[in-house]
C-alpha cells in the first residue's frame, strides 16, 4: 500500500511517500509555506502520483488510544482541541482537509502523538490539583512525540536485538522532550497536558514557576493571548536570544562569542538534563538513551556537550562513533548505558498505522476511541 504521510512540526512540514514500509521518497518545507499555500499536498502528488492513503500527524488526540480514519466530525474534534497544541494541531486539521479536497474518496487517517502515552501510570499522568479538576481525567498528562518514541523504541529493540529494554527517549528538535520507556511502554514523559511542559525549547518556554505566570497575569500587565504568544512563540531559545530558536543560528552567535547565545544553550542543556534525570527515576534501571529529532541528528556535538554533565547517571559518549552517519551507538563498547542516535521517522509510523487501519477494513468515517 502507497501511503502519504503528512507531518507538521513546529518549525517543519514534512511529506513521505512510503510503499509497504520502503520509502519513495521524503520531503522537508518550512512549516508556515507549505500549508498556507498547499504546497505539500500538490507537490507530493505531482511528484509521487496517487497515493492509496494518507496518514497526517495530530499532536493531540485526546483520550484516543491509536489511529482514527478521518471524518468531518473526527475533524471537529481534533479542532476543538487547537488551543491545547495551538503550534501544531490548526496545521495538522488544516493539512487534512486540504487532502479531502485534493484527493477525493482517499482514506486519511489520522494518527496522534498522545496515543503512545495513553497507558501512562497514574503517578505519571494525574497533576495535584483539586480531586474536581481532575475526577474527569480531562486535566492530566497525555504526552506527545508519541510518533517519534514509538519508531524510537522500535529501532533500538531492533539495532540492540532486545525488546525489553529500558529507554530514554530524547526527542531534540523544535520541540523537546524526554521519555522514559519501560518494555515499549511508557512510563513517565516530559510533556503534559501541552507540549509547553518540560523542557525549554526553540520557541517554547517549557516548565516555568506557575507562580510566575500568576504573578504575571496578576499585575495586569500581561492578558491571556500576549501570555500565550510569549510562552509558545517567544520564550526558549528564541526568546533567551532574540532569534528565531533555529539551533544552527544560536551555535553560529555563540562560536562568534555572542554571550546571549552562550548562556541560552547553558539554560537549554541544564534543563534537558534535569528532565533525562527525573525520567531516569520512572525506570527500574537504564539499559539505552536515544537520541533523536532534528538538533539531535544534526549536531552532535551538541549531545557530548549534553552528556558531559550526565556522568551521575552513567552516561559517556565515543567521539569516534559521534562523527559517523546513520542510526548508530555513540557510546563506547562496555559503557553503563548504551547511547544511539537515531534518525526520527514518523513518517514509518503514520504508513505502519495507516496500513494496519485501512487494511483492517473499517470502513471510511468508523472512528476509534472516545471524544475528549
Ligand atoms: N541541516 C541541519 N543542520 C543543523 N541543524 C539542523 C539541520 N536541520 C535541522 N536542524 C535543527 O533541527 C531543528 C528542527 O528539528 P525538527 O525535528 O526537524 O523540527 P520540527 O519540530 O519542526 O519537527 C531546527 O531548529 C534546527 O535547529
Ligand atoms: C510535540 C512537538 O513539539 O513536536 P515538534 O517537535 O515536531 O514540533
Ligand atoms: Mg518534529
Amino acid at each position: 500500500m502507497r501511503v502519504l504521510t503528512l507531518n507538521p512540526g513546529s518549525s517543519s512540514m514534512k511529506a513521505a511517500l512510503i510503499e509497504d514500509g520502503t520509502t519513495v521518497g521524503v520531503q522537508t518545507w518550512d512549516a508556515a509555506d507549505a500549508v498556507a499555500d498547499d504546497r505539500a499536498v500538490r507537490a507530493a502528488v505531482r511528484r509521487w502520483g496517487r497515493p492509496d492513503a494518507a496518514a497526517v500527524r495530530f499532536v493531540h488526540g485526546g483520550s484516543r488510544p491509536g489511529p482514527a480514519l478521518v471524518d468531518d466530525r473526527l475533524l471537529r474534534q481534533l479542532e476543538r482541541l487547537g488551543s491545547l497544541a495551538p503550534l501544531h494541531q490548526p496545521l495538522s486539521a488544516g493539512i487534512a482537509r486540504l487532502v479531502r479536497v485534493t484527493l477525493p474518496d482517499l482514506p486519511v487517517v489520522a494518527c496522534f502523538d498522545t496515543s503512545f502515552h495513553s497507558g501512562l501510570p497514574e503517578a505519571a499522568s494525574k497533576y495535584p490539583l483539586p480531586k474536581a479538576w481532575t475526577a474527569q481525567n480531562r486535566l492530566r498528562r497525555y504526552g506527545f512525540h508519541g510518533l517519534s518514541c514509538q519508531y524510537a523504541t522500535r529501532r533500538c529493540a531492533e539495532l540492540l536485538a532486545d525488546d525489553g529494554l529500558r529507554i530514554l527517549c530524547c526527542h531534540i528538535g523544535s520541540g523537546v522532550s524526554v521519555t522514559a520507556i519501560r518494555a515499549g511502554a511508557s512510563a513517565d514523559t516530559s510533556m503534559g497536558f501541552t507540549p509547553l511542559e518540560g523542557a525549554a525549547m526553540a520557541t517554547r518556554s517549557g516548565s516555568v514557576d506557575p507562580g510566575l505566570l500568576l504573578y504575571l497575569l496578576g499585575t495586569g500587565d500581561m492578558d491571556l493571548p500576549r501570555l500565550t504568544d510569549a510562552l509558545y512563540h517567544r520564550s526558549g531559545l528564541a526568546g533567551m536570544t532574540g532569534t528565531s530558536g533555529d539551533f544552527r543560528e544560536i551555535l553560529a552567535a555563540r562560536a562568534s562569542g555572542d554571550r546571549d547565545a552562550g548562556a541560552a544553550v547553558e539554560v537549554y542543556l541544564h534543563r534537558l538534563r534535569r528532565e533525562i534525570g527525573a525520567a531516569a527515576m520512572s525506570l527500574d534501571r537504564l539499559d539505552a538513551v536515544v537520541f533523536t529529532g532534528g538538533v539531535a541528528e544534526h549536531q552532535p556535538w551538541l549531545l557530548a556537550e549534553l552528556t558531559d554533565g550526565l556522568s551521575v547517571l552513567g552516561l559517556e559518549i565515543d567521539a569516534g562513533r559521534l562523527r559517523n552517519a546513520g542510526d548508530r551507538v555513540i557510546s563506547p563498547d562496555g559503557a553503563a548505558v548504551t547511547l544511539l542516535s537515531i534518525t526520527a521517522r514518523e513518517d514509518l509510523e503514520l504508513a505502519r498505522a495507516a496500513t494496519a487501519l485501512v487494511l483492517s477494513g473499517r470502513a471510511p468515517g468508523a472512528r476509534e476511541g472516545r471524544a475528549s
